[in-house]
């Protein structure tokens, strides 16, 4: 494959744009350098880069793309708002409509505010938890990332792990002493930090499903012991569903799982493609949020109806009959494949699949938190990674980001990626 008009727009990117990317998570620094693909147009599984190579794509922006890339049902809505005005800074039935279809999905939210960006969901719901409980330190755990803002950019997985820099600089000593931080799936040391620090802990941060280090499931039972503690201390706990949510089926994880949080984060898929968070929860702790309460959250782009109608045209097509059981299906076909192709030439993987999602670790064993993640063979991945590319296979350039199925792909897509896989690890064998 030829990559040369994406590396003369890389080499330009690199002298107007920080590091030539706007997003650390696209350099392709974790995966031994080099230019990343630019993209030109993108239809349904497919991008297509400005060199003309044709892509099987399962990054999927980082997750928004669960429909496949310019959806018809989700392009004619994102058309609408472009004809009927992008921003009012008004009421619009659309937000209305719109936080009526999350919360009937999610049914632990009573009360929903949009804003923009997971990061600023995420943020929210921890300032709302902080107003409510009146404590001010949180729990993450290791390796879950949650967005770019100061609180939760202390062993942050995702780019900042992948850059080997879980701990962001700029981020003051007297922020990170406000979060402790556990290993995931460690319920001993949920139990001790809590032991510990329980009475000033406003809230518990958790990816219920983990898209960060990989995709990785909670134990059986972890997050409902997560639960008990935590209330038991008076602390709230946040699901950061921003991955997760409308992942595995029409709702959140918390609706797979059977878990209840107190306050939600969602982003990614219900924004159709189009620039999203929202929050939500109990309407006792929604209600702390401005003009109702003292906790101050707003936003110029909130709510903009561009997003509301490409979102619920997203929801719209998830409501589709089947739509969940095929993701599950191809994702298993794409497992079962990439499991056989490593076994028949020797390579050592993992792979953890929830549905139409996964992620390939280079390694023998088990992968239930970060630790465990940071050590699989990152070499290995890189070599795998470039390989993939030039079989015309776009995957994040990351070991510890997952592999995104979407309503577009087929199995035929799936097939021809079996088989590129097995190429890629014939030659790395
Ligand atoms: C679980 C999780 N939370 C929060 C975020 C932040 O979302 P955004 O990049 O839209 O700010 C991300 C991804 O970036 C995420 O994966
Ligand atoms: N893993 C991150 C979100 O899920 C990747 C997005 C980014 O950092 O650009």
């Amino acid at each position: 494959m030829i990559f040369t008009k994406s590396e003369a727009i890389h080499n330009e990117a690199l002298k107007h744009i920080v590091g030539g990317v706007n997003s650390p998570s696209r350099s392709y620094k974790a995966v031994g350098g080099g230019a990343p693909i630019a993209i030109e147009k993108a239809e349904g599984a497919y991008l297509y880069d400005v060199d003309g190579n044709r892509y099987i794509d399962y990054l999927a922006a980082y997750g928004p793309i669960i429909t496949g890339h310019a959806h018809p049902h989700v392009t004619k809505a994102i058309k609408r708002a472009a004809e009927t005005g992008v921003l009012y800074g008004t009421a619009t039935p659309h937000e209305v409509k719109f936080a009526k279809m999350l919360k009937e999905a999610i049914p632990s939210m009573d009360k929903v505010r949009f804003v923009n960006s997971g990061t600023e969901a995420v943020m929210s719901t921890i300032r709302v938890a902080r107003a409510y409980t009146g404590r001010d330190k949180i729990l993450k755990f290791a390796g879950c990332y949650h967005g770019h803002f100061d609180l939760v950019l202390v062993a942050a997985g995702s780019g900042p792990s992948q850059l080997g820099m879980p701990d962001s600089a700029g981020v003051t000593k007297s922020t990170a002493r406000e979060v402790i931080t556990v290993p995931f799936n460690h319920m001993e040391d949920f139990k001790k930090a809590m032991d510990t620090w329980g009475d000033e802990i406003a809230a518990v941060l958790v990816e219920p499903i983990v898209g960060n280090f990989g995709m990785v499931e909670p134990k059986p039972g972890f997050l409902e012991k997560v639960n008990e503690v935590a209330h038991n201390y008076g602390a709230l706990v946040i699901y950061d569903e921003v991955i997760t949510g409308f992942r595995f089926m029409y709702g959140g994880a918390q609706n797979l799982l059977g878990v209840t949080p107190d306050l939600t984060a969602l982003g990614k898929i219900i924004g159709g493609g189009l620039p999203i968070g929202a929050y939500g929860g109990k309407q006792e702790i929604m209600e702390g949020v401005a003009p109702l309460g003292p906790a101050y959250q707003a936003g110029t782009m909130a709510g903009n109806p561009a997003s509301m109608l490409s979102g619920i045209a997203c929801l719209e097509v998830l409501q589709g009959k089947g739509v969940y059981e095929e993701l599950d299906r191809l994702g298993m076909i794409l497992e079962q494949g990439i499991l056989l192709a490593a076994e028949k030439y020797g390579i050592s993987i993992t792979i953890n699949r929830i549905k139409g999602a996964l992620s390939i670790y280079f390694t023998k064993e088990k992968v239930t938190n970060y630790e465990q993640a940071e050590a699989t063979d990152g070499k290995m991945f890189a070599v795998f990674f470039k390989q993939l590319l030039n079989e015309g296979i776009n995957i994040a350039p990351s070991k510890f980001e997952a592999w995104f199925l979407t309503t577009a792909h087929t199995e035929e897509d799936v097939n021809y990626t079996i088989s590129a896989v097995e190429k890629a690890f014939k030659n790395m064998k």
